[in-house]
């Protein structure tokens, strides 16, 4: 089995250098890219010892999904750019792997198409200011069956990722489409960061289905106090793989004050920067109830297709297991924030 950085370099050997950069990159410095990974190393384990862990459970349920293991498939865009079978390639690993795949609303294979190879997965949106298209989005997802509406709220505009300019990356090549941005007429939209959105447009989307809302881009406890006051759902600790704000808190960092205020309310992912086991453990540890990884499936996708995919979640399962067992847990839930220092 390979680990994830043979599989990032197989990637970037295969892809468009200007595809690679795109996945790759972050926003500005990218010190918020860096910082993800970099506060999962300062923060470290201190074990528990003759527990008699036995055979370890991975099972978590969140939001309704359960999932075999406390790890999910974050959102994320164009995955025809680093594989033909794109999403229908990531969503089947991840069902079989009996996880949940996120879908993104910049999915470039039909939300309709991924619910035919995915068991259980949700969608992620960004609201559009056309209420009514927004809504015909939620409906295809909804009857579609995804499980939970994921609103990515830390995009108000856009990161300025350098990489993209030094590449003039701002299309994807001809036969490649963002399949859910299709209106009734069959044309492609753009997708429109939402500049405009306030806490005034939650509660109406929050009617506009019966899914669970989750808000992803959680960063500041005070937002998660509201979000939690609003009724939403769930929350998702994340910077958006530092490709939004550069110079924002790490996502590791931004969860305990987060998992003070919301007091076990609600659940709580976190993503960004999660490379191995042990950064599943340290981030379960202090407070979330699972995490998602982005890039290394992305790794995976352009590496070997479905296979790549389903090799990446099965590391990060048995680093999982290992990492759990001699931390003397049986369990996520019996992971608690004095095994991290
Ligand atoms: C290439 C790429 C595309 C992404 N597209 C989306 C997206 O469409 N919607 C969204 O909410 N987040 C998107 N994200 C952010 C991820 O959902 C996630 O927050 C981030 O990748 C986690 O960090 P990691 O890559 O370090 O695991 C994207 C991330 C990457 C790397
Ligand atoms: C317009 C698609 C946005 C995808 C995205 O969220 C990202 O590249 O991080």
């Amino acid at each position: 089995m390979r680990t994830i950085a043979e599989l990032e370099a197989i990637a970037r050997e295969r892809m468009e250098p200007a595809h690679y950069d795109y996945y790759a990159g972050g926003a500005g410095e990218e010190a918020t890219l860096r910082a993800n990974e970099e506060e999962f190393r300062r923060r470290v384990l201190v074990p528990r010892a003759l527990r008699g862990v036995g055979k370890r459970d991975l099972t978590v349920e969140v939001s309704g999904s359960t999932m075999s293991m406390p790890i999910l498939v974050c959102p994320t865009a164009f995955h025809r750019l680093a594989h033909s079978d794109g999403e229908l390639a990531t969503a089947q690993a991840t069902a079989e792997a009996g996880t949940v795949f996120v879908c993104s609303m910049a999915s470039t294979t039909a939300v309709e198409d991924v619910a035919k190879v995915a068991d259980v997965f949700w969608f992620q949106l960004y609201p559009q200011s056309d209420r009514e298209f927004t809504e015909a989005v939620i409906s295809r997802a909804e009857n579609a069956s995804a499980r939970a509406l994921v609103v990515t709220v830390d995009s108000a505009v856009h990161g300025r990722r350098e990489r993209d300019h030094r590449h003039a990356f701002h299309d994807l090549p001809p036969g490649l489409a963002a399949e859910n941005m299709r209106d009734a007429t069959g044309r492609v939209r753009d997708i429109e960061m939402p500049a405009d959105l306030t806490w005034d447009d939650l509660a109406w989307l929050r009617e506009t289905t019966k899914m669970p809302v989750l808000l992803k881009g959680v960063l500041h406890p005070e937002d998660a106090r509201r979000a939690v006051a609003a009724g939403i759902d769930g929350l998702v600790v994340s910077n958006h793989g530092g490709r939004q704000l550069d110079g924002a808190i790490s996502s590791l960092a931004a969860l305990p004050e987060i998992v003070s205020v919301v007091d076990g309310q609600v659940p709580l992912i976190l993503d960004g920067g999660v490379r191995s086991g042990a950064d599943v453990v340290k981030a379960l540890a202090l407070g979330a109830d699972a995490v998602g990884v982005g890039r290394p499936v992305l790794w995976g996708l352009a590496a070997a297709g479905q296979e790549g995919v389903a090799e990446v979640l099965e590391r990060l399962r048995e680093e999982t297991d290992t990492a759990l067992g001699l931390c003397g847990a049986r369990t996520p839930g019996e992971l608690t924030a004095d095994l991290v220092r």
